[in-house]
C-alpha cells in the first residue's frame, strides 16, 4: 500500500483453504475507494487461487465496518475526488464479484457493520456475529440511502416491515436480534468468531450449510399486495414525519422498484437516487452535523493537552426540582450513584418521587424493564444536608434562578466539599463569577447547562469561565460522554450560547405580531420550516413565567438590541400564562390539543398602543406637535398600514424571525462564546430544535450568504429600529463576501 492510500484490505490463506480478507482502515474500518478497490483484488486473488476452497470477510480490531468513508463526501460533492463509473462499487464489486463468486464466502462481524459495512455483510453467503455486534442501514440519517445493495438486499433477509422500520429510522439492531431476524446466520463469543467462520464457509462447500444470495431470497418477502400496502403505509408515515425530506422517499422508491420489476432493477434505481442524493443540499447538511457533532469534544487549549478524565465515582444534586430531577435521572441511568439534597423532606419527596416517575415513563415506552427500574433507583439517596457531601466527586447545583441563593450553597460546598471536587451549577442566565464570588474555588467552578427535561434533551452546555481549569472541562466533557449527551464547550455570557443566540426567535415573532402578522401563520411558517414548534406555542410550553424572567435578562443585558414588548405580561396579568394554565397563545384542551384563540388579538391591540410602532423620531416629534388633532389620528393610520406586516410572504416571516438570530450568532462568534461555529450549529439543532438538515445556524446562514442577510437586516432596520441591525462581524463579513463560520481572526476569546 502507498502511503497516500487511505486503507487497504489484507489477504491471509490459511492451511484449512479458507481465504480471510481483513478490512482495515481506522478507526472504523470505513469504506474508503481504496479499501473497496482492494477488497475486490483480494477477493480475485482468492478466487483465482487453486489452494483458496472459501472466503472469511471480517474487520480489523473488533469492528467489521462503519460503512462507507463519510469524509470522502465533501471532495465527492466538490468535485475534487474523483468517483468510480456508475455501478462499478455496487454491482462490479458488491453484487458480481462478492455475491457472484463461485466460491462461498462468510462474513464474520464483530463490532459493528453499518451502512456499506452491513452491505458488503449482506453480499456475503452467511453471516456470523457477536451478540453484541451493531448491524444497520443508518444512511438516512446523512441525508442518502444505502448505495450498495442494502434497499434490496436488507428487505429479502428480514422481510419488508423491518426493513423498512432499519432504514427510514436509521435503527440498527444487535447481534442477538439480528439471529432472530434472519440476518445473521449464528452467534458467537468475540474469540471464536473467525474459527466458527471459517468452518462456515468449508461446510458451505461441502454443503453442509445452505449458500445463500441474498439478493435472490424470496422467502422473507410479503405477497406483492401485501407489500404494496406497507410501501403505501412507509410512505404516507414518513411524509408525516419528515414533510420537507425527500431522501425517505427517494428509499422508499428504491426497495418498491426491486420488489416489482426485479432486485437487479432495484440495484439500478437505487443507484440512480444514491448518485442524486449524494449532492443535495440535504446530504451536505446531514454531513456537516455528523462531524460537527464529533467535533464538539476536541476543544483546543483543553482536550489536546493529554489531560486524562478522573474517575467520578459519586455525584451531588442540590434541588429536586424539574431540572434537578431530570439531571438526576440522566445520571442514575448511566450507573453513577447520586445524592440529591433538598431543603425539607416534602421537596425531597417530591424530587424523588419525579426521578421515579421519570423512570416509570421508561418502563411504560417499554426501554426499560421493571426490574432495571428498581436497580437504577437504588442508585439515589435522597438528603437533606452537606454531611454526605464530603466524598462527592462533583455537585451540580440546580436551584431557582437567584444569585444570593446560589452564593450561599457555592459557600456551603467549599467548606464541606473535598477540595478537588467538580462544582457545577445548572444556571441557564447567571453569571458563574458572579454564582461562586464567595468563594476561592473558581478554577473547579463551571457551568453544567442541561434542557428541560434534563433526561432526554441530548444537549449540555459546559460553561467555563476564564478560571476554570482544563482538568475541570475535561472530567465534565467525559461525564457528558457517558450519560449520552452531546457537550459542546462555551464561554460565560448571559444566556450562553443557545439562550443568547436565541432570545431575538421569541422577539421577532413578537415585533412581527405586533405589527401585523397572525399569529398563528408565524407559528405555522415557523414550523414548516422545520422547528418542532413555533416560537408562540414554545413561549406556552416554556411558561410566560419562565419567558418574561429570562426575557428580562436580554432586555436588561442588551437593551440597545431586544425589542421590548408587554405583550406576554398583559397575557399573564391575565391569568394566561401558556400551556399549565391551558391558556396562554393556544388554549389547551384536556388532552394537551393546542387550538388558536379569536382573544389574542385584544392583547396584541394592547401590547401595539402602549409599545408604539417604531417610526421616524422627527415623525415622532411632529406627532407629539399634533396630538389629540383629526390630524395625528390619519397620520398614525396611515403609518400602521404602511408599517403593517399582514401580508409577509413565508419567506419573510422565516427570514424576519431567524436573520436577527443569524445576527445574534455571529455576535457570539465575534465574542469568542464558543470555539467554532459549527459548534453553534450543534447548540442549535440540539439545543432549540433548528432543523438539522438544514446544518444548524450558521451553516444555514452561510448557504443564503453574509451579504444577502445583511442587506435584509439593513433594510428592516430602517423600518423597525435597532433590533434587526447587523452587527460589525455580519457587516465586515458581508462587506468581503466572506463565511459566517470560516475561524474569527482577533476574536476576544472568552474561552
Ligand atoms: C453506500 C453506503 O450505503 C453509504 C454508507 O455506508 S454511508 C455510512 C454509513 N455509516 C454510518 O452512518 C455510521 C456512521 N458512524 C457512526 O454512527 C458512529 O461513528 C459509530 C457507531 C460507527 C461509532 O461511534 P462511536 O464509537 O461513538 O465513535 P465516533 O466518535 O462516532 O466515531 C469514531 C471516529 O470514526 C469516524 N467515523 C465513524 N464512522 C465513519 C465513517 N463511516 N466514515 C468515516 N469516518 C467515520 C468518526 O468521524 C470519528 O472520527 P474522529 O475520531 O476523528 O472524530
Amino acid at each position: 500500500m502507498g502511503s497516500n492510500k487511505k486503507g487497504r484490505t489484507v489477504l491471509e490463506v490459511g492451511a484449512d483453504g479458507v481465504a480471510l480478507i481483513t478490512l482495515i482502515n481506522p478507526p472504523v474500518n470505513s469504506l474508503s475507494f481504496d479499501v473497496l478497490t482492494s477488497l475486490k483484488e483480494s477477493y480475485d486473488k482468492a478466487l483465482q487461487r487453486d489452494d483458496v476452497k472459501a472466503i472469511v470477510v471480517t474487520g480489523a480490531k473488533g469492528k467489521f465496518s462503519g460503512g462507507f468513508d463519510i469524509t470522502a463526501f465533501g471532495g465527492i460533492q466538490g468535485g475534487k475526488v474523483e468517483e468510480p463509473k456508475p455501478g462499478y462499487i455496487s454491482i462490479d464489486i458488491v453484487t458480481d464479484t462478492l455475491e457472484g463468486a463461485r466460491k462461498p464466502s462468510v462474513a464474520a462481524i464483530d463490532g459493528l457493520a453499518l451502512g456499506g459495512g452491513l452491505e458488503v455483510a449482506m453480499a456475503c453467503h452467511a453471516r456470523i456475529s457477536t451478540p453484541t455486534a451493531q448491524l444497520g442501514l443508518p444512511e438516512l440519517q446523512l441525508g442518502i440511502i444505502p448505495g450498495f445493495g442494502g434497499t434490496q438486499r436488507l428487505p429479502r433477509l428480514v422481510g419488508l416491515s423491518k426493513a423498512l422500520e432499519m432504514m427510514l429510522m436509521s435503527k440498527p439492531v444487535k447481534g442477538q436480534e439480528a439471529h432472530a431476524l434472519g440476518l445473521v446466520d449464528a452467534i458467537v463469543p468475540s474469540d471464536e468468531l473467525v474459527t466458527v467462520a471459517r468452518r462456515w464457509a468449508l461446510d458451505m462447500v461441502e454443503c453442509k450449510k445452505p449458500w445463500v444470495a441474498s439478493l435472490y431470497k424470496t422467502d422473507k418477502l410479503e405477497p406483492l399486495g401485501d407489500a404494496r400496502e406497507i410501501l403505501k403505509f412507509a410512505r404516507v408515515q414518513a411524509r408525516k414525519q419528515a414533510p420537507n425530506l425527500e431522501h425517505p422517499q427517494a428509499c422508499i422508491d428504491a426497495i418498491e422498484e426491486g420488489i416489482i420489476s426485479g432486485p437487479r432493477a432495484g440495484l439500478v434505481r437505487e443507484l440512480e437516487n444514491f448518485q442524486k442524493l449524494l449532492h443535495s443540499d440535504t446530504c451536505k447538511s446531514l454531513v456537516h452535523i455528523f462531524f460537527s457533532q464529533r467535533g464538539t469534544t476536541k476543544v483546543p487549549g483543553v482536550t489536546d493537552l493529554g489531560l486524562m478524565p478522573r474517575k467520578i465515582k459519586k455525584v451531588a444534586i442540590i434541588g429536586g426540582g424539574l431540572m434537578g430531577s431530570g439531571i438526576a435521572t440522566a445520571l442514575i441511568l448511566s450507573n453513577y450513584p447520586v445524592i440529591l439534597k433538598e431543603v425539607n423532606e416534602k421537596f425531597l419527596e417530591a424530587g424523588l418521587g419525579r426521578v421515579k416517575a421519570n423512570l416509570q415513563s421508561r418502563v411504560k415506552k417499554g426501554k426499560m424493564t421493571q426490574e432495571r427500574l428498581e436497580k437504577t433507583l437504588s442508585l439515589i439517596k435522597g438528603t437533606l444536608d452537606y454531611e454526605s457531601f464530603r466524598d462527592v466527586d462533583m455537585v451540580i447545583e440546580a436551584v431557582i434562578e437567584k444569585v444570593s441563593l446560589k452564593q450561599q450553597i457555592f459557600a456551603d460546598l467549599e467548606k464541606y466539599c473535598p477540595p478537588q471536587c467538580i462544582l457545577a451549577s445548572n444556571t441557564s442566565t447567571i453569571d458563574l463569577n458572579l454564582v461562586g464570588e464567595k468563594t476561592r474555588s473558581h478554577d473547579r467552578i463551571i457551568g453544567a447547562h442541561f434542557f428541560s427535561p434534563a433526561h432526554v434533551m441530548p444537549l449540555l452546555e459546559i460553561v467555563r469561565t476564564q478560571k476554570t481549569s482544563p482538568q475541570v472541562i475535561v472530567d465534565l466533557l467525559d461525564v457528558g460522554k457517558k450519560i449520552k449527551k452531546t457537550p459542546v464547550v462555551v464561554g460565560n455570557c448571559t444566556g450562553f450560547a443557545v439562550n443568547r443566540v436565541f432570545f431575538p426567535y421569541t422577539q421577532a415573532a413578537i415585533l412581527l405580531a405586533e405589527h401585523g402578522t397572525d399569529v398563528y401563520q408565524i407559528d405555522q411558517v415557523i414550523n414548516k420550516f422545520g422547528m418542532p414548534m413555533g416560537p408562540f406555542r414554545l413561549v406556552d410550553l416554556v411558561g410566560f413565567g419562565v419567558a418574561i424572567a429570562t426575557g428580562t435578562q436580554f432586555v436588561e443585558n442588551f437593551p440597545e438590541r431586544s425589542y421590548k414588548s408587554m405583550l406576554v405580561p398583559l397575557m399573564q396579568e391575565d391569568k394566561r400564562a401558556g400551556e399549565a394554565t391551558r391558556k396562554g397563545f393556544y388554549v389547551y384542551d384536556s388532552k394537551r390539543k393546542a387550538s388558536p384563540d379569536p382573544e389574542i388579538k385584544k392583547y396584541i391591540e394592547r401590547a401595539r398602543s402602549i409599545s408604539g410602532m417604531k417610526v421616524d423620531p422627527k415623525v415622532s416629534l411632529f406627532l407629539s406637535f399634533i396630538k389629540g388633532s383629526l390630524i395625528e389620528v390619519l397620520l398614525r393610520v396611515v403609518l400602521l398600514v404602511k408599517l403593517k406586516l399582514s401580508k409577509l410572504s413565508s419567506k419573510d416571516i422565516v427570514e424576519m424571525i431567524f436573520f436577527p438570530v443569524v445576527n445574534e450568532a455571529c455576535r457570539v462568534l465575534a465574542e469568542g462564546i464558543v470555539v467554532k461555529a459549527s459548534d453553534l450549529d450543534i447548540a442549535s439543532v440540539m439545543g432549540m430544535g433548528f432543523p438539522p438538515y438544514r446544518g444548524g445556524i450558521t451553516f444555514w446562514a452561510d448557504s443564503l450568504g453574509s451579504k444577502y442577510i445583511c442587506s435584509r437586516l439593513e433594510e428592516w432596520s430602517k423600518a423597525y429600529g435597532d433590533f434587526f441591525k447587523p452587527c460589525a462581524y455580519l457587516a465586515e463579513r458581508a462587506a468581503k463576501g466572506a463565511s459566517l463560520s470560516a475561524p474569527v481572526e482577533q476574536a476576544k476569546s472568552r474561552l
